[in-house]
Order: C-alpha cells, then sequence, then structure tokens
C-alpha cells in the first residue's frame, strides 16, 4: 500500500465575498503533499497561490471541496502549520531575535521557558544567526529576518511549513542564497513545505514536486516532480529544457486550452516524461463563503500577534 498524503486539497475552490461582488481566487483544484516533499504552487500573478496557502493555513475556508492533514478536515489555523511570509514585517520589532523564535514555543504552552530557549538557540544556531540572538529585527537585513522568520517555524516542529513567496523581496543574490539554506536545512530536518512562488526557477530549485496553476481563477494546469533539480542544476541543459516546458505549460495558449493535465503523485515522473492521464476533473462551483474580515497571520492560537484584513493591511494586536 502507497503512503498516505499527509496534506490533501480535494476539489478546492475559493472565493472571496465581498459587498459588492464574489472574487473566485481557485477551481476545483486538488493536489496531495506527502511526508518530506517539497510541494510547490507555481502559477502567475493572481491565480490563488497565497489563497491556497492561506487555506491550507485554516484561515479560508473553502467555498467547495476540502482540505484535510492527516485525514481530518482542516477547520481552523493550528500550530501544526506555521507560516513564513515575504513580508520582513512579520517578526515583531519589540522583542529580540530569540525572543522572536521562543515566543510562538511559549504562547502554544509546548515548551517550558528554559526548553523553549534552548529549541530556539538550536534553530538560531542552524540558521548562522547565533551572534544575533540579542540583536532586534530592526538591526537585521532582509535575509537575516527571514532566517528568523525559517528559525521561529522550524522551532515549532510543524506538520507542514507553509511559505508564501518567502524570499520575493530580497535581492537575487541572497535569494540564492536562501534558497541553497533551505535546501540545507531541508536535508537535515526533513520537514514538509509547502511552497509558493512565480518564479518557475526557484519552483525547480526548492521544489521536489510541482503544481501548475492556470492565470486567475486558479485551476490546475499540470503536476510535475522536480526532485531531480537543485542549486547545482539551474545552468543545465536539463533545467533550461524543465522550464521552458513549464513556461509553454503555464502561458501557451494552446497548452492551456487542452485542460487539465496531471502525472501521478507517488511515482518519481522525469519532467521530460509525457503526461499521463487528466486526474482532475471539474466540479460545478459550490456556495461561497464570506472571507474572515481578520484572520491571524501565525499559525497560532487566536490572539497571535499580529493580523491581516480583507484589503491584506497587517495590524500588530
Ligand atoms: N482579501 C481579498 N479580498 C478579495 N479578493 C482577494 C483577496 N485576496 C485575494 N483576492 C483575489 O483573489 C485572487 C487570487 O489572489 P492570490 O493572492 O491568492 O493570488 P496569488 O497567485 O498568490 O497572486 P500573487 O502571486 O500576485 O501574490 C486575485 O484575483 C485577488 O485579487
Amino acid at each position: 500500500m502507497g503512503a498516505q498524503p499527509l496534506l490533501r486539497a480535494q476539489g478546492v475552490s475559493l472565493e472571496y465575498r465581498t459587498r459588492a461582488q464574489t472574487v473566485r481566487a481557485t477551481h476545483d483544484v486538488s493536489f496531495d503533499v506527502y511526508q518530506g516533499d517539497r510541494f510547490v504552487l507555481l502559477g502567475p500573478s493572481g491565480c490563488g497561490k497565497s489563497s491556497l496557502l492561506k487555506a491550507a493555513g485554516g484561515f479560508l475556508a473553502p467555498s467547495a471541496g476540502s482540505i484535510s492533514l492527516h485525514g481530518k478536515a482542516v477547520n481552523g489555523p493550528g500550530p501544526d502549520r506555521v507560516a513564513v511570509f515575504q513580508e520582513f514585517d512579520q517578526l515583531p520589532p519589540w522583542k529580540t531575535v530569540k525572543q522572536n523564535v521562543m515566543f510562538p514555543l511559549l504562547a502554544s504552552r509546548r515548551l517550558k521557558r528554559h526548553e523553549a530557549e534552548e529549541r530556539a538557540m538550536h534553530w538560531i544556531a542552524k540558521v548562522g544567526l547565533e551572534a544575533f540572538a540579542d540583536a532586534f529585527p530592526h538591526t537585521l537585513s532582509g535575509g537575516m529576518k527571514q532566517r528568523v522568520a525559517i528559525a521561529r517555524a522550524l522551532a515549532m516542529q510543524p506538520e507542514v511549513l507553509l511559505m508564501d513567496e518567502p524570499f520575493a523581496a530580497l535581492d537575487a543574490l541572497t535569494r540564492r542564497k536562501m534558497q541553497e539554506e533551505l535546501g540545507l536545512l531541508w536535508e537535515e530536518a526533513k520537514f514538509t513545505l509547502l511552497f509558493v512562488t512565480h518564479s518557475i526557477e526557484e519552483a525547480l530549485v526548492v521544489g521536489n514536486r510541482i503544481l501548475l496553476l492556470s492565470p486567475h481563477p486558479g485551476r490546475v494546469r499540470a503536476e510535475l516532480n522536480s526532485h531531480q533539480f537543485g542549486m547545482h542544476s539551474t545552468g543545465s541543459p536539463e533545467f533550461q529544457a524543465a522550464a521552458n516546458r513549464i513556461h509553454r505549460l503555464l502561458f501557451d495558449e494552446e497548452a492551456a486550452a487542452s485542460g487539465p493535465v496531471a502525472v501521478p503523485n507517488t511515482a518519481p515522473v522525469p519532467v521530460e516524461a509525457p503526461v499521463a492521464e487528466p486526474a482532475f476533473t471539474r466540479r460545478a462551483a459550490g456556495a461561497g463563503l464570506p472571507l474572515a474580515g481578520y484572520v491571524a497571520i501565525d499559525a497560532l492560537p487566536p490572539a497571535a500577534y499580529a493580523a491581516i484584513d480583507e484589503t491584506g493591511r497587517r495590524y500588530a494586536v
């Protein structure tokens, strides 16, 4: 018998309802994330990648379909799903690096203070910031702040680490370095990652499996294995060929018109292999649910320190 998926999205449609209109973000999206996967959601701006991540985090309820973790429906946020965002302001500025990393461990009552401190220092060292444990976020570079956010997330030992374009606001060199470091951390800790990007190259470098989404509203275009690629392969002809193929699948009108295509989830399939039979069926859209006006940013118990409203504006609480 094959392994059971850790996180499963089945026919997920997501909508935002305002008084004036209903915006459909995704339509009938299905995917399975297995333990230890580095699963990437890739697609053009506005195709609903962040919305899918929010739904996996339990911050946005599907209007149709379902998301489950270990076979149980995701009904809200929880410390088993921790998120890292693109924005550098995700760290409370009044807390030091160490206090930032300790905070969710204490807030979720997972560990006693001295255990939390030990755990925090372990992950701070893993991301190379030992010397900055007592520094405040405003004294750190963008890359360093993202490292703190990653240490804070991994210290929670989540079932799934959710990352929403975590390196998109960094300069190109730092971005590459961070992609490499994330790969090294994964080699060590083998966490399960759900990663959002609109960069084809980043998807190939970071992911072992990639779900391609069509433009707004996002539908599944294809699913590809990309485990054979990494930092080492970025200049290779195979990497370039895979990137070109993904580009065609995402943006070629003719390919898009032929409907969703997929390869089986479990068997490793070379990126250049022919695509197997369609595995995603369209379903009639269900009734929409209103967007919660106010959602916690972090996968922590309610009243965590940051929140976001429908317009994407963030608040400290
Ligand atoms: N809070 C919201 N209220 C209303 N519509 C929203 C809201 N958030 C997102 N949308 C809409 O849902 C669609 C999907 O947005 P989403 O941010 O999930 O896409 P994305 O693929 O992550 O885009 P990007 O790569 O630009 O971040 C877009 O049309 C967007 O305008």
